[in-house]
């Protein structure tokens, strides 16, 4: 594989193009908004300036990794050469329903199609498309620079062959790969879910702060972060259309906390908005 179409530029695109150009792969980033690319840009820019700093990229290195990511609002520039296409748009079934089926009229006839998708069927989308033999969900996470897994997960028809160069291209990025067969929330989007749900029903219920709740997740129970923590830097609006969908597939255990609900209301939609269960301004 040589060239990677990463489509959305939000927290995770921006993440993955990143990710994708550190690699050695040429890497398109596609936004239907100007203003969301600029933003993606300067997060890549300063990403690789802090990676020189930190040295972990020489300068040159960092300079022609840059290079090697073209930023274009138009899908069929950014997919038409692509040996494999990353979706990492809004957590819509309909969007990436209707995404697949023009990406499909587009990408090489060998081209894989993947969704980052954190809890809905590549069955259902790759259905949509002329091959669903190559198409699949590639689950990163976020920040995907540091994390080090990548969910691969399998739908009806996806092939081994599929299977076996998604596994490749994981490597190739740096990543450790685990096959999982589909089901709602994979195996670690069901578990992360409930926790952060949890958490936020305690906040409702009074147990503790949420500082106090995060710490003591964190220091009891050995989590890296806190799951308030953790929803913030998700964001509030993804976190609660992952909910929804998970309460539509998997039941009532899921059903979102009223507080998240609210939060999305008024716009508190995390460390992206400035604010959520904590205040970044
Ligand atoms: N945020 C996380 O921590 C996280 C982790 C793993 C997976 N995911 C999944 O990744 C996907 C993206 O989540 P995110 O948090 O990056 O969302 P986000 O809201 O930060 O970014 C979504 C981007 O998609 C763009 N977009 C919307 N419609 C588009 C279209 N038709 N064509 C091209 N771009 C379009 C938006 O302009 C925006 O820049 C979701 O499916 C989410 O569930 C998120």
């Amino acid at each position: 594989m040589e060239i990677v179409s990463v489509i959305g530029s939000g927290t995770m695109g921006r993440g993955i193009a990143y990710t994708s150009a550190a690699a050695g792969f040429i890497t398109y980033v596609q936004d239907i908004s100007e203003s969301a690319l600029g933003t993606c840009r300067s997060y890549i820019e300063k990403q690789f300036n802090r990676a020189v700093e930190k040295g972990e990229l020489d300068r040159e290195t960092a300079d022609g990794a840059k290079n090697r990511i073209r930023y274009t609002t138009q899908l069929e520039e950014a997919a038409q050469d692509a040996d494999i296409v990353i979706e990492a748009v809004l957590e819509i079934m309909d969007l990436k329903i209707e995404i697949f089926k023009q990406l499909d009229k587009i990408v090489k006839p060998s081209a894989i199609l993947a969704t980052n998708t954190s809890t809905m069927s590549p069955t259902e989308i790759a259905a949509q498309t002329s091959r669903p033999e190559r198409c699949l969900a590639l689950h990163f996470f976020n920040p995907v620079p540091r994390m080090k897994l990548i969910e691969v997960v399998c739908g009806l028809e996806t092939s081994e062959e599929t299977i076996e160069r998604s596994f490749e291209f994981g490597k190739a990025l740096g990543k450790e790969c685990v096959k999982i067969n589909e089901f709602p929330g994979f195996a670690t989007s069901r578990m992360n879910c409930l926790i952060g749900n949890e958490a936020m029903n305690m906040v409702m219920e009074g147990v503790g702060t949420v500082e106090d709740i995060d710490k003591a997740i964190k220091l009891g129970l050995n989590h890296p972060m806190g799951p308030l923590e953790l929803a913030d830097l998700v964001g509030l609006d993804t976190r609660l259309r992952n909910m929804e969908y998970l309460h539509k597939t998997l039941g009532e255990k899921y059903r979102p906390c009223p507080i998240l609900v609210k939060y999305v209301k008024a716009g508190r939609l995390g460390k992206k908005s400035g604010k959520g269960f904590y205040n970044y301004n």
